[in-house]
């Protein structure tokens, strides 16, 4: 696995070493140690999978109390993939940073605890595979404003139609509004 800091030093992109034989692939999504060593030295206690269709974007979501730092990666399809520095000490703190991840490159996107995160689908369909380091715990759960213009998120739009939200994303905070990470 290479680990590659991203703009936003906490953040990292992970690209596995794929074994590609007659029969198809081979390809490690996860080991502790490295994780610890290059990543945070956290242990995850939640896994999850969603189904997407393309023009869907979930997020910008964060949890306060109980921040969860999320390992994401794409098994079918393709999205963009954000995290927004919501730590207010941190030099970076409103910034944001994004990659595209798909079942195609395989990588994995480290996006540590006092961070919003949030994904487009730019293909058909994508099916989003994570793991948390918190449990999910809905009244601590924010949504951050995807298209705040103070966060500028450049997001890659498909012929360039509004996307479509949940109705708790449309009622998303600005980054003004929302609770920051002390
Ligand atoms: C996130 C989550 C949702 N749910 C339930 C609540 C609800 O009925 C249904 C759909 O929930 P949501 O609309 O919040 O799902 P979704 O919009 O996919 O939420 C996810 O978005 C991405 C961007 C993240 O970063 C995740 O942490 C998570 O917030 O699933 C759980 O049971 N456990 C969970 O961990």
């Amino acid at each position: 696995m290479k680990y590659e800091p991203l703009a936003i030093a906490d953040v990292v992109l992970m690209t596995p070493d794929v074994f590609g034989d007659e029969r198809g692939f081979f390809m490690e999504t996860f080991r502790q140690h490295e994780f610890e060593q290059h990543c945070a030295p956290l242990q995850f206690v939640q896994d999850n999978h969603s189904l997407s269709r393309q023009g869907i974007l979930r997020g910008l979501h964060y949890q306060l109390q109980k921040p969860q730092g999320k390992l994401v990666r794409v098994v079918s399809g393709e999205v963009f993939d954000v995290a927004v520095d919501l730590r207010r000490h941190s030099a970076t703190f409103g910034q944001w940073v994004g990659v595209y991840l798909s079942a195609e490159n395989k990588q994995l996107l480290w996006v540590p605890p006092g961070f919003a995160h949030g994904f487009y689908v730019t293909s058909d369909s994508a099916e989003f595979v994570y793991k948390c380091t918190d449990y999910y715990n809905p009244g601590d759960e924010y949504s951050l404003q995807w298209n705040d213009p103070q966060l500028g998120i450049d997001w890659p739009l498909v012929q360039a139609r509004a996307p479509e939200l949940s109705a708790k994303d449309q009622q998303g905070l600005t980054l003004a509004e929302a609770p920051g990470y002390d």
